[in-house]
């Protein structure tokens, strides 16, 4: 593997909330239709680019044991690097912060923030429709992240309204259970006919579908929702296991974490109407 001269690009891959998700029915491909507002967080993994002459991709860092065929970031590298043909390879590192099945988003994260970066490193040129058409067959997550900016989903989670929100701090709590996005999807007991919102959605009832269920088969992630709701109103994001409250400001938001049970682990962070990732792609190449 011969580097090439570019200095090394780390780029954050930001953790997502859904601030609430509504399933409305169940498609013939066994997906969802959801309804569900995404937003990020100024907390995340950190991916490093390093590129190479060859055509070698190599992911290294918190790679978990997931073998690197099966790596997010491997996949979304390689199926960028087919796609446009392109000559040059690259290194990946991972720091790894997020969660696994956490319902923060991190595999999808990074497989967008790999295929944002790597269309700028390897002069690939394509548009964000066209990043977002290759992600989607990733993950139904990913082109929320190519986006990068706060959105309600519907469809399975691709087609993407922008809406503005307020930034607010917010404790994130991580049950320590792994949750299985085909699992609940594919659970008997899951709710599948919320009705579509209305124009005005902000005054409806917003939840999470997805959150008795996993309470019922995760008893930690209920507990962690009680716990929550002792300092603010709580829920859970995606499939689960992470719930989340919001604070107007960090000092409440960080006194809340100060007090989590040690068998639990959680992070404070603001969210951002703009994805991080974006933010710092956009800095690195206006400094160019
Ligand atoms: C429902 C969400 C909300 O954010 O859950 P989280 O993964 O974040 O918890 C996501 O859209 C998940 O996105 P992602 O995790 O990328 O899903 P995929 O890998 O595409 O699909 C995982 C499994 O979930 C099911 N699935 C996913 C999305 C969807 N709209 N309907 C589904 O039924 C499919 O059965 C699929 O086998
Ligand atoms: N780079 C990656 N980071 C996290 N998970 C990955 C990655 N690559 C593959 N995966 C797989 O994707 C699954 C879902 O991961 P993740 O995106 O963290 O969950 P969620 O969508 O619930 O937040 C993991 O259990 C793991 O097996």
């Amino acid at each position: 593997m011969t580097e090439t001269s570019h200095a090394p690009l780390t780029l954050i891959a930001p953790a997502k909330l859904n601030l609430f998700l509504h399933i409305n029915g169940r498609r013939e491909d066994g997906y969802h239709e959801l309804e569900t507002l995404f937003t990020f967080l100024n907390f995340g993994d950190d991916l490093t680019f390093s590129l190479t002459d060859d055509r070698k991709i190599t992911v290294t860092g918190d790679t978990q044991g997931i073998p690197t065929h099966d790596n997010l970031i491997y996949k979304a590298a390689f199926l960028l690097q087919q796609h446009c043909q392109c000559q040059q390879g690259v290194n990946i590192h991972l720091v790894k912060r997020l969660p696994m099945g956490g319902g923060v988003g991190g595999g999808s994260s990074d497989a967008a923030t790999t295929l944002l970066a790597l269309n700028r490193l390897w002069n690939c040129n394509l548009s964000l429709a066209e990043l977002a058409q290759l992600g989607v067959t990733l993950g139904a997550d990913v082109p929320v992240f190519i986006n990068g900016h706060t959105a309600i989903a519907h469809g399975i989670g691709e087609q993407l309204h922008n809406v503005e929100l307020t930034p607010g701090w917010f404790c994130v709590v991580h049950p320590g259970e792994h949750v299985s996005t085909a699992e609940i999807f594919t659970h008997p007991d899951l709710k599948r006919d919320t009705a579509k919102l209305k124009a005005d959605w902000q005054t409806e009832n917003l939840r999470n579908d997805c959150e008795p269920l996993v309470k019922k088969l995760c008893p930690e992630v209920e507990k962690a929702l009680q716990w929550l709701l002792k300092y603010a109103p709580s829920k859970m994001t995606g499939t689960g296991a992470c719930c989340f409250a919001e604070f107007s400001t960090q000092a409440e938001a960080e006194q809340v974490l100060a007090q989590l049970p040690e068998k639990w682990t959680g992070f404070v962070a603001t969210s951002a109407t703009l994805s991080p990732a974006h933010t710092a792609l956009n800095a690195h190449f206006e400094m160019k």
